[in-house]
């Protein structure tokens, strides 16, 4: 004997010698190794199911009450784990409910099985003397399997939802989407090339796309005001350039102006950013999750990357900040199922290569700041135009590269653009593959979201 634990009437008690020695209540009787122990949180309790279960099991108790579970079970962890099921019965209250939470984990995976009292029975005790024997038993045969949050079985992976068709949105790009399926649910693409190459005229493009397709679309354009970026919807879907249009508003008549806001614009489904010149990161992906939860975005534009993470007051500088940014945004996307696309910026060649603003070729670790960009992106586009060509036509045309696409594998060189300087538009000189839908094959498809 190392220590007496002495109970009175009022249920005060009072321990005599060295209790931390003592291992779990009623664990000397039992032998190392076994089909089963039932661990419960208080010594009357382990008594009243080693009673129900015919004193032929294995029944012990923490020695101290929820407040003392970790330590006591971690201390007599090698002999707990010599069985081969461990149930575990504590309190159905909050201090046996956290203790449960917190031993759980700490035992062997798979071994361990937890019952909690039915009703308003509170322990083990209670369910014998309110219930019965056979309750006891029947609590203690049928316990669950304890099972960490976010495990599954496999059985609870249910077929039909393997089956569902994964549909890509298609950008207006008939290359690309034949090389990447197009832009699924819940998937993080990188739209990259140098300064001034054409970036935001491709997201303007797509966008105005996909909010033509019926698609709910967020726009997070952070160099520009939203109107400015309303109004550039507004130019393209009138075939003229911007800059025109902001130089002359009237070069529109009211009924063209009154046709484009609607049909882009206050059509319920677009949602801009108004940042007001403050792009502090927590706040940008706080607006993102109520784009895609309150206002059901299912497409984010987010232009740029760089500038989003400048308000972030970071010590370690741009590689961190975009490390956290693009954390953050991976598991806004995850927990969302809203797709983004992301403009990102590159780093400047070294030696003698030739720069991104003259055509040099784009790869992976061409992205600016962060080595995250690749890795947690889904699917990585470049464009590439050598913007000094002697050639008028040459400089107007433009490549798109696909450098990296998670969902098919496949890279290289997609679409050719040329960029119309009457109508400010991106036209695609790639002809239409047999395989690929015309935008007129799909007109009544469902949109893909
Ligand atoms: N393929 C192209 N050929 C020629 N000019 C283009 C082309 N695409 C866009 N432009 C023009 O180039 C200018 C810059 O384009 P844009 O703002 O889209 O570039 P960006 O890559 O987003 O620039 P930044 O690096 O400054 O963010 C615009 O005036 C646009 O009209």
């Amino acid at each position: 004997m190392v220590a007496q634990k002495l109970r009175f009437a009022d249920k005060s008690f009072i321990v005599r010698g060295r209790l931390k020695e003592a291992g779990l209540f009623g664990q000397h009787l039992f032998r190392h190794g076994g089909k089963m122990v039932v661990v419960t949180e208080g010594e009357i309790d382990a008594l009243s199911v080693a009673q129900a279960l015919a004193l032929k099991w294995p029944a012990v108790s923490i020695p101290n009450g929820a407040h003392g579970a970790v330590k006591a079970i971690k201390a007599q962890l090698e002999w707990l784990a010599s069985y081969d099921s461990i149930i575990l019965w504590f309190d159905n209250d909050k201090a046996g409910r956290d203790a449960v939470a917190a031993v759980a984990p700490l035992l062997p995976p798979g071994k361990v099985k937890i019952v909690t009292a039915p009703g308003d029975c509170k322990d083990a005790n209670d369910v014998l003397t309110r219930v019965g024997v056979s309750e006891v038993q029947r609590l203690v045969w049928d316990a669950p399997t304890y099972r960490p949050d976010g495990i599954v079985m496999g059985e609870d992976i249910e077929l039909s939802r393997l089956q569902t068709i994964e549909k890509g949105w298609q950008t207006p790009l008939p290359e690309l989407n034949r090389m990447t399926g197009g832009i699924h649910e819940a998937e993080l693409w990188l739209l990259t090339a140098g300064s001034g190459i054409g970036k935001s005229t491709t997201s303007r493009e797509w966008l105005k796309k996909a909010l033509e397709d019926g698609i709910p679309c967020g726009a997070v354009f952070l160099e520009e005001s939203k109107e400015t970026t309303a109004k550039a919807l507004i130019a393209l879907d009138q075939n003229t350039p911007l800059s025109r249009l902001r130089e002359n508003p009237s070069i529109l008549t009211p009924a063209q102006w009154e046709a484009s806001y609607r049909k882009l614009i206050a059509n319920g489904r677009y949602f801009a950013y108004d940042h007001f010149g403050s792009v502090e990161s927590d706040n940008l992906i706080a607006k993102l999750e109520y784009m895609a939860v309150s206002c059901g975005v299912k497409l984010c534009f987010l232009d740029h990357i760089s500038i989003a993470v400048s308000g972030l007051d970071m010590d370690e500088g741009e590689r961190r900040a975009i490390d956290i940014l693009m954390t953050r945004l991976r598991s806004l996307i995850e927990r969302t199922r809203m797709s983004v696309i992301a403009v990102s910026h590159l780093r400047k060649v070294g030696g003698d290569a030739k720069s991104f603003e003259q055509g040099g070729q784009i790869d992976l670790d061409s992205l600016r700041g962060s080595g995250a960009l690749k890795q947690l992106s889904d699917t990585v586009v470049a464009i590439e135009r050598d913007q000094q060509a002697e050639d008028n036509e040459e400089r107007d045309k433009s490549r798109v590269r696909l450098l990296k696409c998670r969902f098919t594998g496949m890279t290289g060189l997609a679409d050719v653009l040329r960029y119309d300087r009457n109508t400010g538009r991106q036209v695609v000189l790639t002809a239409f593959p047999d395989s690929v839908d015309t935008p007129a094959d799909k007109d009544d498809e469902d949109p893909p979201f």
